[in-house]
């Protein structure tokens, strides 16, 4: 469905985005993941057309993005666009005009599973977390068969937010939609996602099925006096007292007195975020 090719975007002398290649698995939820200015918005913004690639490519469909949103994407920017002056039910009738493909029904239902914010009320007086929905709505009301969504959770009240995320299951079942989400609350996000995309300092850290990628790793705790695991690959190791704690990708055998568990999805990220910013610094 998105296919991305040694993908870059360049703002002056700043990389906002640098050599990222992968796919998106299709109707499946996809997590966009990573700390303030990783480049998450920008990969969002070229994903839906609205931003052009400084290098590399980008393909939605097999076709390559053209320089304006795909009638097949819907996206939900982080500062949720909408006419201030309208109402509710005016932004809903704007977008059935504006839309080839558009179901009222769809968008109607999404608002009133939410918050049910009241059609005659003005967009200028609606909270961000109302903006939030009513955007929402309007981008699944789109019928996309890509959706992207930039912090769709981050101004939502915890009701809201577990609303959301089970309408977009609901979407991804019955339409086969396929979502990238961008989001700090990985803990919300986490038993929906399928599907993980990390990126630091506009590189991708990892990109992979969650549970393949889980499976891949082991938490090994041991004593600090003692010689290290063998691993594929070491990504941090913390010391605390007379105990060693490593994160580690390809563990073979557990030496005696050390313990191998498969890591939480946040234990993850955080560990591969860390480990990325110490050889940063370096
Ligand atoms: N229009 C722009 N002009 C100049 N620099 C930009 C522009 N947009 C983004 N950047 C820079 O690109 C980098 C990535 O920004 P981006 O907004 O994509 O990060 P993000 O991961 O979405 O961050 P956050 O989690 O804080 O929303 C940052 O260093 C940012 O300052």
């Amino acid at each position: 469905m998105l296919t991305a090719s040694g993908l870059g975007r360049r703002f002056g002398q700043v990389w906002a985005l640098r050599d990222c290649s992968f796919t998106l698995p299709e109707g499946r939820v996809s997590a966009l993941v990573g700390p303030n200015g990783a480049g998450k918005s920008t990969l969002l913004w070229v994903a839906a057309g609205l931003l052009s690639p400084s290098e590399g490519s980008l393909r939605v469909s097999g076709e390559p993005v053209p320089g304006r949103i795909h009638p097949d994407v819907a996206f939900l920017a982080q500062s949720r666009p909408l006419y201030s002056d309208f109402t509710v039910a005016e932004t809903l009738r704007a977008g059935e005009k504006l839309n080839d493909r558009w179901s009222a029904e769809y968008a109607r239902e999404t608002l009133s599973l939410l918050s049910g914010v009241a059609p005659e009320r003005k967009v200028r007086h609606l909270s961000a977390g109302e903006r939030t929905q009513v955007a929402l709505a309007v981008a699944l009301g789109r019928l996309p068969k890509l959706l992207l969504l930039d912090e769709p959770l981050s101004d939502l009240d915890p009701l809201a937010r577990d609303e959301t995320l089970r309408i977009l299951m609901t979407d991804v079942a019955e339409r086969g939609t396929t979502v990238l989400v961008s989001s700090h609350l990985l803990t919300d996000l986490a038993p929906v996602c399928d599907h993980l995309i990390l990126l630091d300092r506009g590189r991708l850290q990892l990109a992979g099925e969650v549970e393949e990628t889980l499976q891949a790793h082991r938490v090994l705790v041991g004593p600090a006096a003692t010689a290290e695991p063998a691993t594929e690959r070491l990504i941090e190791s913390t010391r605390t007292g007379r105990q060693a704690v490593l994160l580690a990708r390809g563990v073979d055998a557990v030496p005696d007195g050390w313990t191998a568990t498969v890591p939480e999805l946040e234990q993850l990220v955080l560990s591969y975020l860390r480990a990325a910013r110490a050889s940063a610094r370096q």
